[in-house]
């Protein structure tokens, strides 16, 4: 039996009041390369926001086991990073540096070599200087690749990474991914690209605020849970303040 890396206790997460995602018990296997799929709205985001501890459960408990060498890298989705910051690539990387050790100490030769690195590894070399608002959107999520490269944590957390991203970015950015896994980190996706998530994720976590299934990817993504998960957030009522479940 492999370990664990985050384990969810009937967990309720949501914005003020109003639950988004509720009932979630069970746990993620340390290593493990896993698909949050589900509807619009099922509450994917909000699952990642409450792994990182950018949101706190309004009731259970998430717990992070063992993933004591770094902060979880967290990748949120496009829409949510400002781009308009005036930062340089080579900063924004570096900033993957940052998290670990802390702005003190200025960067080091290692660390200069460890951003070259990353920044080759995403095919960013002579980008250095460009500041990032010029960017493309398949640049700048190489760029943020990179800074997760250098976050070099064992849990990684990535909010829809490929959404609106070329095919040939979205293969050497999922070689990135497939290289977590073989290095076995904890990487949890959400995703909306099912053929996708057949071929390369084996495990998958499906919501429609609460879990439709959660296991292996070819049992989780069956017709029958699909059109579960799509019919349980169209019948959802988006001002209900109760749990229904709770209610009974
Ligand atoms: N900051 C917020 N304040 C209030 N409600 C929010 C907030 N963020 C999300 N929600 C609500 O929580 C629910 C779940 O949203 P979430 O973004 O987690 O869904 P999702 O599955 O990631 O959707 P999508 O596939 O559209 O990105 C939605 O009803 C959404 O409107």
């Amino acid at each position: 039996m492999s370990a664990t890396a985050i384990r969810f206790d009937e967990v309720t997460l949501g914005y003020g009041r109003r639950p988004a995602v509720h009932h979630l018990d069970g746990e993620i296997a340390a290593g493990s390369l896993t698909a949050v799929v589900g509807p619009n709205g099922a509450g994917k985001s909000t699952l990642l926001k409450g792994i990182v501890g950018t949101l706190r459960p309004l009731e259970g408990r998430i717990r992070l086991i063992g993933s004591s060498n770094a902060p979880i890298a967290y990748l949120p989705q496009a829409a949510d990073i400002d781009r308009s910051f005036p930062l340089s690539v080579y900063d924004l990387v570096a900033m993957g540096l940052w998290s670990r050790s802390g702005l003190l100490g200025g960067i080091s030769r290692k660390d200069r070599t460890k951003i070259e690195e990353a920044l080759a590894a995403v095919g960013l070399i002579g980008f250095e200087r460009r500041p990032i608002s010029t960017l493309s959107g398949g640049q700048m999520q190489r760029a943020l690749f990179a800074r997760l490269l250098l976050q070099d944590s064992s849990v990684i957390l990535l909010d829809e990474p490929f959404t609106a991203i070329d095919a040939r970015t979205t293969a050497d950015l999922l070689d990135l991914v497939r290289r977590w896994h073989d290095e076995s980190r904890t990487v949890v996706a959400v995703l909306h690209d099912l053929d996708m998530v057949r071929r390369v994720f084996p495990q998958a976590l499906l919501i429609a605020r609460e879990p439709v299934a959660w296991g292996v990817t070819h049992e989780v993504l069956s017709a029958e849970n699909l059109l579960k998960a799509r019919r349980m957030v169209e019948a959802h009522d988006p001002h209900a303040h109760e749990c229904h479940r709770n209610a009974a």
